[in-house]
């Protein structure tokens, strides 16, 4: 046997056998062996799907159980907002908002005293409640403490919505009225904001002045996927299927394997994508448990009486009508680029298409302008007591920004002199020159009203400036907004929002970003860095979500720093509100200089500075449904419209009618690119408000201050995971 071959002795050595005529006999147990796996391989097959078919059936019988009995509880809800509607107006009350408390002049962070033109937005100005049509206000009178302020709109410039209106709109989208939103910002007829504007220029415009520089790195969020490289670069070869890494044949056995050894593995090959496929469907049935598992709420699930929606979005707020069976959104744009700006000026104009809707100088200064259509009953009803009576006389808006010829039009201080009682100097009214390039005031249209401060200067709906001429009011926005220039200036140049800032002493200490950099921020076109991230799943927990594309009109992204809530109870049965114990990314510098600024500008008080933010990024047909923002945020609170013009609206009894489509509404307002609403009083506790599916991409950044007892358990929460981690630290040293 010894001498039988050298040959057949290397080959029995390969094979792991002691005797020649053993070869065949392996042979045949590695033979056997496969077949074993192999049914052992079918087995498994097998159970898998029986378990996935009962599976199947039992989430059909839930879903039914679960549809019908969230039937039951939006009916019954129907039955009770019905009853209580009915309470309400016997009582002749809005509803149960909490009393609000009207915050004093001093709550507000001001760069200089009476210097603070967005203070009187605050002050407690009458506007439209939610759910009460302005027909209602005469009816209604205001149980005391019930402040009536609602949205006041703040508009920003262009620095701080990524776009400047001579640059290219975006692929895919319309570019809509940048020429409109500078006449708001520059001569901002109709409203007393001009002060606002000119300052919001400044102090938004810094917002994002460490978007492009801030950088985390990237191993913040690298855990798990580490082990993973790690675990693959291991092992070495992987040599053929069933045999040990880095496994040698002999050529004998090259020569006898290669068929058996390529059908096992296409056998098995077929197997484990039979078994992937199987796993998948498994998991796409496993997930409402694993949301649960994980903490991912499901939210609407409870309150909504059609969502259906397997996939487990963890969007904050739904808009309760079922995924799978919703037809394509209707988007329904309420005006084209050229309408609205058109409209815009004709509503700032004070009559035309929309004059029945709250004029920009309602939603901002409201109750004092008696000419307005809430008029004097909504200013006196509403004004805080003893509050916006007391204060003393402001220096004219042309004292406080030279070379801003407005006069007494739309002039914060003198409007609110007037209001005040103090004595009104006469309207120091804009002449022609100072639009060169609108040309000659409208020939034709109504005539000039007289009634309301600053009337002369608007011209008819036929006029130039209802004309669309977007350049024409673009140029004599800019002759307005340069500073100190003098009117006739051809092509004045941008408004100087860096040296503004460091006059009035608005800059965040430390931002010493010129303009030119803030511009080229602006500029990209990639998503906000945290949005991508978000995507490539590498923010913490329930920091980002994105709807189901496959859902059309299916909420939003949504990003959430610094806390995040939940809209209805979820699996868990955690109630609706902040969640402190799910951790999510803290605020990013970029917000947090953001929330600096509000309060810096007045828009915030100190006292209420944000510590929050959802970012809403909202696709062409994506849309909000009505809410009220929970009560464990404090108000007011902010919102920032970036990318493109959008309506909001409010009302009392906004509800979800079909996909998309939202009913109830008691008026809308559009928010420009920019523009900065807060919400407050009846208008943040009275009406819902909702976005409809948007026409054109749009994002929105909502900051809010966490009421006290959340921030302390979201800290406590935060604490107790960092010690965690350091423990897990020393430990591995
Ligand atoms: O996008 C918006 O303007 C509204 C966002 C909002 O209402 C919310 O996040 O609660
Ligand atoms: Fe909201």
């Amino acid at each position: 046997m010894e001498a039988s071959s050298g040959g057949n002795r290397r080959e029995q050595h390969l094979l792991g056998v002691d005797h020649p005529g053993d070869a065949e006999k392996t042979w045949g147990q590695r033979l056997t062996k496969y077949e074993r796996a192999r049914q052992a391989l079918d087995q498994e097959f097998e159970a898998i799907k029986e378990e996935l078919e009962a599976l199947e059936q039992r989430t059909e019988e839930l879903e039914g159980a679960l549809r019908a009995n969230r039937s039951k509880k939006f009916a019954l809800e129907e039955d009770d907002k019905k009853q209580e509607a009915r309470l309400f107006k016997q009582l002749n009350v809005y509803g149960p908002s909490p009393p609000a408390t009207p915050h004093s002049a001093s709550d507000y962070d001001t760069a200089e005293e009476g210097d603070t033109p967005t203070r009187p937005v605050q002050n407690g100005h009458a506007q439209p409640p939610g759910g009460l049509s302005s027909s209602d206000m005469d009816s209604l009178s205001l149980p005391p403490g019930l402040s009536m302020s609602g949205p006041a709109l703040h508009n920003l410039p262009d620095e701080v919505i990524g776009f400047e209106s001579d640059e290219e709109p975006m692929a895919g989208t319309k570019q809509q009225g940048p020429a409109v939103h500078e006449l708001q910002m520059g001569a901002a007829a109709g409203s007393q904001m001009q002060g606002d504007r000119m300052l919001a220029q400044a102090a938004a415009s810094g917002h994002n002045n460490q978007a492009l520089e801030h950088r985390v790195p990237h191993n913040t969020w690298a855990n798990g996927h580490a082990a993973g490289a790690d675990g693959c670069e291991r092992s070495s070869r992987p040599g053929p299927p069933g045999f040990a890494p880095g496994h040698v044949f002999s050529p004998e056995q090259r020569r006898r394997l290669p068929g058996f050894a390529r059908a096992l593995t296409e056998a098995t090959s077929d197997r484990s994508r039979a078994k992937s496929d199987l796993r998948d469907r498994l998991n796409q049935n496993r997930e409402p448990d694993r949301a649960a598992e994980n903490g991912a709420a499901r939210p609407q699930e409870l309150s909504n009486p059609f969502q259906q929606r397997p996939g487990g979005n963890q969007d904050p707020i739904s808009d309760g009508l079922p995924g799978d069976r919703r037809p394509l959104p209707r988007v329904r744009p309420l005006s084209s680029a050229t309408s609205s700006q058109r409209e815009e000026v004709d509503s700032q104009a004070g009559f035309g298409p929309l004059d029945d809707l709250p004029r920009p100088s309602n939603w901002a200064d409201d109750g004092e302008d008696e000419g307005g259509p809430f008029g004097a009953h909504a200013s006196t009803s509403s004004r805080p007591q003893g509050h916006a009576e007391l204060e003393p006389p402001l220096p004219a808006f042309s004292e406080q920004f030279p070379g801003l010829a407005l006069g007494g039009y739309g002039d914060p201080a003198s409007r609110r002199n007037q209001a005040n009682g103090h004595a009104q100097p006469p309207p120091n009214l804009m002449a022609a020159q100072d639009f060169p390039s609108l040309g000659a005031a409208p020939a034709a249209g109504r005539p000039p009203r007289t009634d309301s401060p600053g009337s002369a200067l608007v011209p008819g709906k036929t006029g130039a400036w209802a004309n669309g001429g977007g350049a024409a009011i673009r140029q004599a926005s800019q002759s307005l907004l340069s500073l100190g220039a003098p009117a006739q200036v051809a092509a004045p140049p941008k408004p100087p929002v860096e040296s503004l800032e460091i006059q009035r002493n608005l800059r965040i200490p430390g931002d010493d970003l010129p303009d030119i950099s803030r511009k080229r921020q602006c500029r990209s076109k990639t998503d906000w860095e945290y949005i991508e991230r978000g995507k490539a799943g590498e923010m913490r927990g329930r920091t980002f979500s994105a709807p189901k594309r496959t859902l059309p009109g299916k909420g939003r992204i949504t990003c959430q720093f610094g806390c995040c809530y939940n809209y209805a109870i979820d699996q868990q049965g955690r109630k609706p509100g902040i969640i402190a114990e799910e951790v999510v990314e803290a605020m990013p510098p970029e917000l947090e200089a953001l929330s600096d600024r509000l309060v810096r500008w007045g828009i915030v008080p100190r006292a209420i500075r944000p510590n929050s933010a959802i970012i809403n990024v909202y696709e062409p047909g994506d849309c909000i449904p009505p809410h009220i923002d929970h009560h464990d945020f404090v108000r007011p609170f902010v919102t920032l419209s970036l990318l493109s013009e959008q309506p909001i609206m409010f009302g009392q009894n906004l509800i979800p009618l079909s996909p998309g489509n939202f009913g109830g509404s008691d008026y809308h307002i559009r928010l420009p690119r920019g523009s900065c609403l807060v919400l407050k009083g009846n208008g943040a506790d009275v009406a819902k408000h909702c976005v409809p599916p948007v026409a054109q991409r749009r994002m929105s950044i909502t900051l809010r201050r966490m009421a006290d007892i959340h921030s302390q358990n979201v800290q406590r929460e935060i604490q107790a995971r960092q010690e965690a981690a350091s423990q897990r630290d020393r430990h591995r040293w």
